[in-house]
């Protein structure tokens, strides 16, 4: 199986899509891992599966339209399956299996023979105590952007998913990029207040464009270093709502085509009439509730 991701808005061949099915029970409050799963569950409104699966379809549906191969995890019974994008990452033409957190250990097996077409040449696997999700890394050209948290109580945070160790380790595998360590603000139960993980804050669009949520950041001087980088007038800033309802989380087929959730009128307008972008609307608001979005529900493999 081919791999290639330089960036992270290439025209997209191939993919991986999560399972929507047999997502199982909801947590419970104490044992739910992600702040806005947490709020879901306790404001009683956690997504039922017939609205995940509806979403989901409508997300292939696209992707089949834009001539992406569209690959699936086998299915696990009762396990939610839904957000790809944390179990393993491409980057250049190697496949880093993440070490994800314990409570989503199981959605690995569900892509074993994804793994066996790779071939073993190309997967790297890391030390057990680097800890790192998908979620949190960013190809972009030369750059390499990654989400953690170096706070001391990492450990206490179910939404800390990469440490510091997993980014020396990336640092050796891949010498040539630039990698950029983005601190980012964490609190399991509150998702006004917490990042769980980098594309949820930020996310690089068209060929020199971002969307970024300023207050994700623990450093205001992390955040400032991705302005110089793209350019003020290319990034699109989100208010706090909008970072609660994931607007950064969207998904490009290519520079010029985005999946965006119909529900996010002033970027998908801002994308169509300033940034001459076509949108891809579908509904995405059930599986928002779960701490992801359109983004997270894809691995991708290739792109052009
Ligand atoms: N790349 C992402 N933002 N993924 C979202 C994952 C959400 C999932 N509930 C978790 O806590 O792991």
């Amino acid at each position: 199986m081919n791999l290639n991701i330089t960036n992270e808005t290439g025209k997209l061949k191939s993919v991986v899509l999560g399972m929507p099915n047999s997502m199982g029970h909801p947590h419970s409050l104490e044992d739910s891992y992600d702040a806005k799963s947490y709020h879901s569950l306790e404001h009683g409104i956690y997504p039922t599966e017939e609205g995940i699966v509806h979403e989901m379809s409508e997300f292939e549906k696209v992707l089949r339209k834009h001539d992406v191969e569209v690959y699936r995890p086998a299915l696990i019974n009762d396990y939610n399956q839904v957000f790809a994008r944390d179990v393993a990452f491409v980057i250049d033409d190697k496949m880093i299996i993440s070490n994800i957190i314990q409570d989503r250990y199981d959605e690995q097996d569900a892509y074993r023979k994804i793994f066996a077409r790779v071939g073993w040449k190309k997967i790297i696997n890391l030390p057990d105590t680097a800890h790192i999700e998908g979620g949190d890394v960013i190809v972009w050209n030369d750059f390499l952007f990654i989400g953690t948290c170096f706070s001391e109580d990492y450990r206490n945070f179910k939404t800390a998913r990469t440490n510091e160790y997993a980014i020396e380790i990336l640092k050796e595998y891949f010498p040539k990029k630039r990698i950029i360590d983005l601190e980012l603000k964490k609190n399991d139960t509150d998702p006004y207040k917490g990042i769980l993980h980098l594309d949820c804050t930020f996310n690089p669009i068209g060929k020199d464009k971002c969307i970024i949520y300023k207050d994700g950041f623990v450093d205001e001087s992390d955040y400032s270093l991705l302005i110089d980088i793209f350019g003020e007038e290319n990034c699109f800033h989100v208010t706090q709502q909008e970072m609660f309802e994931m607007n950064p989380n969207i998904f490009s087929i290519s520079p010029e085509i985005v999946v965006s959730d119909s529900s996010f009128t002033r970027l998908n307008n801002h994308l169509r009439n300033e940034w001459g972008m076509t949108v891809e609307e579908i509904p995405y608001r059930e599986i928002s509730k779960m701490g992801g979005l359109l983004r997270c529900s894809t691995l991708p493999l290739a792109r052009e």
